[in-house]
């Protein structure tokens, strides 16, 4: 009971959180599931990612893996193990370091995406779909991750429940001493949007080495140290933003001061705006009326809703760069190849359920969010099965489910769902809380999903398929409206930072292209600079005058910081190295061509080679210099809609509501979710008060139930989990059937009565064929046998032909052999007989030389004796 913490429901699996690491997650577990059936072995997340990945390979089709469950019940771990299993997968001859990178993204996104709440130390305050993009060979490619529905926690902090982001935290208790100067920190206590929650401690927790893992996961993923000080000087901004209080100048009228303006130059030097532009932003409010410039102070309440709301939208531009700038480092090459075809998993992960004391606004988002999801699995399971087992003409005794379109009609059904009601209030100036309730009250008094409390509450109560669920409207219509002032907008975006301003920038295209520009002219400059001192010391002029020159003309443009010739020589290099690998916005798209012809934008780096102290930077990947790259990216993300919006940056039209913007993300999320072949991940919290292997029957069995569990046992029990159309169950089990069968219901009924399946776990509709999970694995063994049989058979065949050869192969090497000896024997036999024939020769002639020799020398004794006589 304790160790277990995962079972299937038909493919479903649940994962039941222990709140204590088991020995369950050993890296040996990513080879071991390693293309299994799911269910053969033991279930786990991993087996879940195994299946999606070759199911993606093998039905060449986009898989997903949506995980749901209530706050705190395990979504995020469970999406970590999914994306560390997805990734490991693939990393077979890939080492394009894009996996580090899908790794590394998940602690920086979770750093500035999550909060600590009474339900979950480390609960997601945005919904994220991470789509592993994949060839199709199987290796990862890429990724993009989406962020959607960001914003759910209040910077501000208005709820005791919710902490604020964990990067605040880190960034207070893990900055160095020289960071804490720079950036003006202080103790988390004295700031006031960091003092007004409960304050969680958790047992073990060492905020200094988050921190570090923090910095070391941001470098990961390719966050320049520069950078990385850039955003912790922001994260500084808006905390002293936040501390900003004000006071009522005087009794009779309504304007208001600062109380505390010793904050404003701080906030100002790490905004780098001006002080005194800051300042008339945060206490007035200037319009234009016709042909007029009006310049309003605002009363106390709005000066605070307006500072609110610029940390709030600084925090989220905050966030959408940094997911923009994670999804283009892990952009690849062949993502912008129209051409190539690839192949993606993609895993959804969103905030969990939540119900605490006090609802608002963002639980309402929150928790509807969970209803359409809820609705997409009953989709799904019940709804889309079962009507397709009516088509097909199978016979079927309906399942009854909890549906949740009525709540979801509800809330989002126009024109009178709860959420067009709130934008019709919004927009409307003498709206209050009240006339809302009553409009909610007016329109669906007789909804059986829709209650409002006894006593006079500004509250109406929803019965979610999770349980009923009380919301306070206070707040509602404000939030709801929650954009940034043109002017706050007008002051960001003349901050001498470019990483601010061009974060509050139109579009990512525009500040590359603007970047480029900046470094061109930046580049002139210290050309036409150099040119001069060059030219001064030949003609024997005094170069420190020509040098200071130079620093003048740098400070009035922007290098007031880089006052010494090191860092202006090292800001110019930078530029130009910029400017080298990013091309200039009006070379249109393939700016690098212009390049290659070693033309003009080489002398820059010649120049910069010649320098002793020049260092070489690290190359980014070519496809991501491009301008292409960006604009392929802003297509598929949500990034460019949603703070445009938040920012007011269309300034002729009325920015959507925030309501909108989370039903058009919702809406959007759920298009990608259709396009996919869906597994589900249901995740249950194992007990209320975060202990670790305590298990709380009453609370599961609770989530259980209003998951639908228990129906889809019921209807995994009695429907079909497995389908095939008739010519896929052909081609798929070809192996056990007659050649050249017709995929026809005939056939198909023939084949299963010759295998003796059991009539009661299938059914053959008119084009499709549906299977118990048990005939199916009854089949794929059969399947396996025959192919095994085959198999062997092949193999005897093989080996029968591999002896033969080889059999063949000694015969005509020893007849080689033979006749090799014979022809040696022969030539042996002719040599000995030719030396034989010589040998007797030789004695012959020897013999007869020694006659004759005798005989000479008879004759001479004859002749001698003679010639005596
Ligand atoms: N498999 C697991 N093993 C051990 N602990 C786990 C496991 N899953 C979750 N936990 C613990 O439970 C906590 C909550 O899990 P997690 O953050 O994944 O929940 P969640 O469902 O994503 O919540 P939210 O919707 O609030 O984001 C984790 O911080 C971790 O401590």
């Amino acid at each position: 009971k304790h160790e277990k913490i995962y079972t299937y429901v038909g493919s479903i699996l649940i994962v039941i959180n222990p709140f204590k690491f088991l020995p369950i997650y050993n890296p040996k577990y990513v080879k071991m599931y390693d293309n299994h059936q799911l269910g053969k072995l033991e279930p786990h997340i991993y087996a879940v990612a195994d299946v999606a990945y070759h199911a993606m390979l093998q039905r060449r089709k986009n898989q997903c893996i949506v995980i749901s469950g209530e706050s705190g019940s395990g979504k995020t771990q469970s999406t970590n193990f999914l994306i560390h299993h997805l990734t490991a997968l693939s990393q077979k001859g890939f080492a394009s370091g894009v996996e580090q990178i899908i790794l590394g993204a998940g602690p920086v996104l979770e750093a500035f995406g999550n909060a600590k709440t009474a339900h979950n130390n480390n609960s997601s305050r945005f919904g994220k779909f991470i789509q592993v993009n994949y060839q199709e060979t199987g290796t990862v490619l890429g990724a993009v991750k989406e962020s959607h529905m960001t914003r759910m926690t209040q910077i501000e902090g208005q709820k005791r429940e919710i902490a604020n982001y964990h990067v605040f935290y880190y960034l207070l208790a893990g900055a160095s001493e020289e960071e804490r100067l720079a950036f003006h920190l202080k103790q988390p206590e004295e700031y006031h949007y960091l003092n007004q929650q409960d304050c969680f401690t958790v047992e073990g927790e060492d905020l200094r080495h988050d921190f570090e893992r923090l910095q070391l996961a941001m470098e990961m993923v390719g966050f320049l140290p520069k950078t990385r000080r850039q955003i912790f000087s922001l994260l500084s901004a808006i905390l002293h933003l936040g501390n900003i209080c004000y006071k009522k100048k005087t009794y009779r009228d309504d304007s208001i001061d600062i109380c505390n303006p010793e904050v404003l130059p701080i906030v100002s030097e790490l905004l780098e705006v001006k002080e005194e532009m800051l300042f008339e932003a945060l206490v007035t409010r200037k319009t234009v009326t016709v042909g007029e410039k009006l310049v309003l102070p605002y009363k106390l309440a709005e000066a605070v809703t307006v500072r609110n709301s610029m940390a709030k939208s600084l925090y989220s531009a905050l966030f959408d760069w940094i997911v923009f700038r994670i999804n283009h480092a892990l952009l690849n090459s062949k993502d912008l190849e129209q051409n190539i075809k690839t192949l993606s998993i993609g895993v959804l992960d969103i905030f969990g359920f939540e119900d605490y004391e006090n609802n608002s606004f963002e639980q309402f988002c929150i928790n509807f969010a969970n209803e359409r999801l809820q609705h997409y699995f009953n989709q799904h399971i019940f709804k889309l099965e079962q009507e397709e087992y009516r088509t097909e003409d199978i016979s079927w005794h309906n399942i009854d489910y909890i549906d949740n379109s009525c709540c979801i009609n509800l809330i989002s059904k126009k024109p009178t769902g709860l959420l067009h009601l709130l934008d019709e209030e919004s927009n409307f100036p003498q709206a209050t809380n009240q006339t809302l309730l009553d409009k909610f009250k007016h329109q669906h008094e007789d909804n059986s999903y829709i209650e409002f409390p006894a006593v006079m509450e500004p509250a109406f109560i929803i019965k979610h398929y999770a349980g009923k669920v009380k919301y306070g409207v206070k707040d509602f219509r404000e939030k709801n409206t929650d954009h940034m002032r043109p002017d706050i907008v007008a002051l960001l975006r003349s901050s001498k930072n470019a990483f601010i301003s061009g974060m509050i920038g139109l579009d990512p295209v525009a500040v590359f292209r603007w970047a480029v520009l900046r470094a061109f002219f930046r580049a002139m400059v210290a050309f036409r600079e150099a040119g001069k001192r060059h030219i001064q010391r030949k003609t024997g002029r005094d170069t420190a005058s020509g040098l200071s020159d130079t620093m003048e003309r740098c400070k009035e443009e922007k290098y007031s910081k880089a006052a010494n010739t090191d860092k202006l020589y090292h800001r110019l290099h930078e530029d130009v190295v910029h400017l080298y690998t990013w091309g200039l916005p009006w070379m249109g798209e393939r700016n690098q061509n212009l390049y290659a012809s070693r033309s003009l934008a080489q002398l820059p780096l010649i120049f910069l080679m010649r320098n002793k102290n020049f260092k070489p930077k690290p190359v980014l990947p070519k496809h991501l210099l491009e301008v292409n790259s960006l604009k392929h990216l802003t297509r598929l993300t949500l990034q460019d809609r949603i703070t445009k919006s938040l920012l007011h940056l269309h300034k002729k039209k009325k920015p959507p509501s925030i309501s909108a913007q989370f039903q058009a993300s919702l809406s959007k999320l759920m298009e990608t979710l259709d396009q996919a072949e869906p597994y589900f991940v249901k995740c249950i919290r194992s007990n209320a008060e975060k202990l670790p292997l305590r298990f709380n029957d009453a609370l599961v069995l609770r989530q259980l139930r209003y998951t639908g569990m228990l129906e889809t046992v019921r209807i995994r029990q009695s429907g079909y989990s497995c389908k095939y159309s008739f010519q896929d169950f052909v081609s798929h089990f070809h192996v056990l059937l007659p050649r050249n069968i017709i995929p026809s219901k005939f056939n198909i009924q023939d084949f299963f009565r010759k295998v003796n399946l059991n009539s009661d776990n299938y059914q053959v509709g008119k084009t499709m064929v549906f299977l118990k999970e048990q005939e199916r694995q009854h089949l794929q063994d059969l399947l396996h046998q025959e192919v095994l049989r085959r198999i062997i058979l092949l193999q005897r065949w093989f080996r029968v032909l591999l002896c033969r050869q080889q059999f063949l192969h000694l015969r005509r090497a020893s007849i080689i052999i033979q006749q090799r000896w014979r022809e040696q024997y022969r030539r042996r036999h002719m040599a000995a007989v030719y030396i034989q024939a010589r040998w007797k020769g030789y004695r012959e002639s020897k013999r007869y030389q020694e006659q004759r020799n005798k005989i000479i020398l008879l004759q001479a004794a004859c002749r001698g004796f003679r010639a005596r006589q």
